[in-house]
């Protein structure tokens, strides 16, 4: 089964007297564990794409199905569930709470989803540990570097165990060797937690870490195509 299908998604959004399509009927299948990369040039539709596929906008038409689940049926209770359940976002800038520790960043995200507060930390610790901030569990986001801040952005993500894992520019804020750590901090978590992760990326150098690459142009996306024979390998 895949687990995010877009299916003939359109989007359209309000423009002046008319409509401006962001998306114009894309078709995207994502495998449980494959990891596809997002490009395109400014304003081609990829960040709406990823808001659609996170069910935070509602397509004009098509279909948004997360682990067999339709979410253009769901209505928004229904909807914040699935998010919280099946669906890991990572943005570009990590949003951490300034007064959180970086274990308690992770905890506070099973607390809202009124799980075991016992559970929750003993898995933060593992989650931590396993982006390489096993030190780092009591310190605060202003103790943390850029790259370090990521980190933790990547295991709050993880915490619920979700099947879909959407991630918009992580490295624009880090210099090369820290943005090539990341990219490789996702392909790891992609494998090891079999999780289907697409990335946007502005970054065409780190396409060759992903297993395929889908171009977006004017709202349109073509069909994924294996990442060393696409944009990455030039
Ligand atoms: N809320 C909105 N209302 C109206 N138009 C919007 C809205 N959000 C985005 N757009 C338009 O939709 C198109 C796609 O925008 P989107 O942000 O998805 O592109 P992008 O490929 O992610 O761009 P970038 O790489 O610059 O982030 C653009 O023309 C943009 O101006």
């Amino acid at each position: 089964m895949t687990a995010l299908n877009l299916v003939n998604v359109t989007l359209e959004y309000p423009d002046g007297e008319g409509t401006m399509t962001a998306l114009d009927a894309v078709n995207l299948a994502v495998h449980p564990g494959q990891f596809v990369s997002l490009v395109g040039p400014s304003g081609s539709g990829k960040s709406s794409l990823l808001a659609v596929a996170a069910t935070l906008i509602k397509p004009t038409s098509g279909l948004v199905v997360i682990d067999g689940v339709d979410a253009t049926g769901l209505n928004e209770k229904e909807l914040a569930a699935l998010r919280r359940d099946k669906v890991g976002i990572i943005f570009q800038q990590p949003n951490l709470l300034a007064s959180l520790t970086a274990a308690e960043q992770l905890v506070i995200t099973d607390h809202l989803r009124g799980k075991s507060p016992k559970s929750a930390a003993a898995r933060a610790i593992e989650l931590l540990d396993l982006v390489g901030l096993a030190d780092c569990a009591k310190k605060r986001p202003h103790q943390l570097s850029g790259g370090q801040r990521q980190r933790v952005n990547i295991a709050r993500a993880l915490m619920a165990q979700p099947k879909v894992l959407l991630v918009d520019e992580p490295t624009a804020a880090l210099d090369h060797a820290r943005s090539d750590s990341i990219v490789r901090l996702l392909r790891e978590v992609c494998d090891e937690f079999n999780v289907a992760t697409v990335m946007v990326t502005h970054d065409t150098e780190f396409v060759p870490l992903t297993d395929a690459v889908a171009t977006m142009r004017d709202g349109v996306l073509t069909a994924p195509v294996p990442a060393d024979a696409g944009v990455g390998a030039h």
